[in-house]
């Protein structure tokens, strides 16, 4: 399978000068890019009569001078605003908007209130947009944003930068933005998802083979790459050919999140499932769960080393569980005193594929414990900044570089939560996750992703290949949890029968 992917704006440009050659005239894209906007606006807009489109100076505006050529043709009232210092500064533009004026078309001021319109078409910036928007420009912007009218966005929402989907001081909130060519990365992760409304792409009459570049793009995952992965059972298959997943944490007053990762594992298929926890959660993990195997360690075993009681996981006990495991999950609700220490020490030096989260995370971030090899780690932002040592604002403004830089550290697979989920390899490949939701944003939905990856690499799935399935299949279970109740008051419980059922997408 070639998965599909997901352009930066250098990819975009090396593109665009290709496909302009080939067509012998470099207004030929514009062309089609305004006449792919009208388009949209016939099938979103059918009945909007009175169109606002605002362009900027470059070949964003060049497009919307285009779309409003063909909208005026059409009957449609039209006016175009732009801003003094917005004369146009490509040829490209400049040509669109001489057609647009020659057709008799007409020009506003854009730095005085705005005329009441139908839809409003931001054709301001797109991937050529260099800084933040300051000034007259984002006043403008906010006066948009002011308007109750639909926004159409072409090929980027004004604002957001194209490659990281970081949102400075204001930017243009969208209905629907037209991206042309090819999808964009960076408008689907962070800040970006707030801006876009809904993301259509037009391809402007391009091959698939014409969208080659030399530049490094991300593989774009969507629900139904699952399949890919989640292929049907062997008949013969039994609990030892599905994996065994060690799944260790749940220090003392986090007993929840070990539970979750737990139940997790089991509805994404891991054959038997081991919990090393505290005493006192192993009742009532029981009691929720009776197919894990639990094993409590008493405040006397706080470290491996110490002689605690049989039942316990120190000492030999945690060798023979380690042993008998084909992939460990260690840091939900592990804490970071000695009891988690000791534990996340013991399984740093087992060689075995690893999912890595929570405090686990924090105890490398820290230097208490060296990252191992074989591992995935699953920071959200908060535990990105620490292990990086820089802060929450910094990795969140270029999601792709953070993963990619943390990937690279620890020489590991990451898995950058939040929406629009990334994983980077440490050799810089990066997937994007076009799933999820914010009923996603509530405690222990992490707890769920570690469970999940944690049983396919138990179930033999190599790490990169877990941590974007496994990625991938918490989020499409979270988006039918979201489709069957709402997004507010989902609960991470509310994934497992999903997990399940999408698990077995591949089978069906
Ligand atoms: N090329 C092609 O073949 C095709 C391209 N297409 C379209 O072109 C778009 C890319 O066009 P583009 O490269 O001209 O950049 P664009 O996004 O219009 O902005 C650049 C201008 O904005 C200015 N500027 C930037 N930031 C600013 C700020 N914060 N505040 C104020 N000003 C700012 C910047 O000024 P400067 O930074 O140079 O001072 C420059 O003048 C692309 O997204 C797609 O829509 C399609 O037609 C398909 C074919
Ligand atoms: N707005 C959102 N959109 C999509 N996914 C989200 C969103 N917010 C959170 N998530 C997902 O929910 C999970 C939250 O994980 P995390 O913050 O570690 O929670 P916890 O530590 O409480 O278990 C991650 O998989 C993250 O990607
Ligand atoms: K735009």
């Amino acid at each position: 399978m070639s998965p599909a992917v997901l352009h930066t704006s250098a990819a975009l440009r090396e593109i665009e000068q290709r496909a302009a050659l080939r067509f012998g005239d470099p207004f030929e894209l514009m062309r089609r890019a305004g006449r792919a906007a009208w388009q949209a606006v016939m099938q979103h807009w059918p009945h909007a009569q009175s169109l606002l489109v605002i362009c900027g100076p470059g070949n964003n505006g060049g497009d919307g001078y285009v779309l409003a050529t063909l909208a005026r043709a059409s009957g449609r009232r039209v006016q175009v605003c732009c801003l003094p210092d917005h004369e146009p500064r490509t040829d490209e533009c400049r040509r669109a908007r001489q057609e647009y004026v020659d057709a008799g078309g007409e020009l506003v001021a854009g730095d005085g209130a705005l005329p009441a319109a139908d839809l409003l078409v931001d054709a301001l910036f797109g991937i050529g947009l260099t800084r933040e928007l300051q000034g007259p420009v984002a006043a403008l912007v906010e006066r948009i944003n002011a308007l109750s009218a639909p926004v159409l966005a072409l090929d980027v929402p004004s604002g957001v930068v194209a490659d990281t989907g970081s949102v400075g001081s204001v930017a243009v909130m969208a209905d629907l933005t037209l991206e042309f060519i090819a999808a964009k990365a960076g408008l689907r992760t962070g800040g970006a998802r707030d801006f876009t409304g809904g993301l259509h792409v037009a391809d402007l009459g391009l091959e698939p083979t014409d969208l080659r570049s030399a530049q490094a793009d991300v593989a774009w995952l969507r629900a139904p790459d699952l399949a890919h992965w989640l292929r049907p059972r062997r008949r013969d298959s039994h609990k030892g050919s599905n994996g065994r997943l060690l799944c260790i944490g749940g220090d003392h007053g986090h007993g929840g999140a070990i539970m979750l990762a737990a139940e997790a594992a089991l509805r994404a298929g891991s054959g038997l499932v081991d919990v090393v926890t505290r005493e006192a959660h192993v009742a009532p993990l029981l009691t929720r769960l009776p197919e894990a195997m639990v094993h409590g360690d008493s405040d006397g075993e706080d470290n491996s080393n110490s002689n605690g009681d049989s039942g316990g996981t120190a000492s030999s006990g945690l060798d023979s569980l380690i042993s008998d495991a084909s992939a460990i999950v260690i840091g939900p609700g592990l804490g970071q005193g000695a009891w988690g220490r000791e534990r996340l020490r013991a399984i740093c030096a087992s060689g075995l594929p690893v999912v890595l989260d929570a405090d686990a995370l924090n105890l490398i971030a820290a230097g208490v414990v060296a990252a191992p090899a074989n591992a995935v780690l699953t920071p959200h932002p908060g535990e990105a900044a620490r292990l990086l040592q820089t802060g929450i604002t910094e990795v969140q403004r270029d999601r792709f570089a953070a993963a990619r830089a943390i990937a690279s550290r620890y020489q590991a697979v990451v898995v950058f939560k939040g929406a629009g989920t990334i994983v980077s390899e440490p050799c810089g490949n990066l997937s994007l996750i076009d799933a999820g939701n914010p009923g996603m944003a509530v405690g222990g939905m992490g707890d769920v992703l570690s469970g999940v990856i944690g049983a396919l690499l138990a179930q033999g799935l190599p790490l990169r290949d877990a941590a974007v399935c496994g990625a991938l299949l918490h989020s499409v279970a979270a988006d039918s949890a979201a489709a069957d109740g709402g997004e507010r008051g989902l609960l991470p419980s509310d994934l497992m029968c999903w997990l399940r059922c999408h698990a077995n997408r591949g089978a069906r």
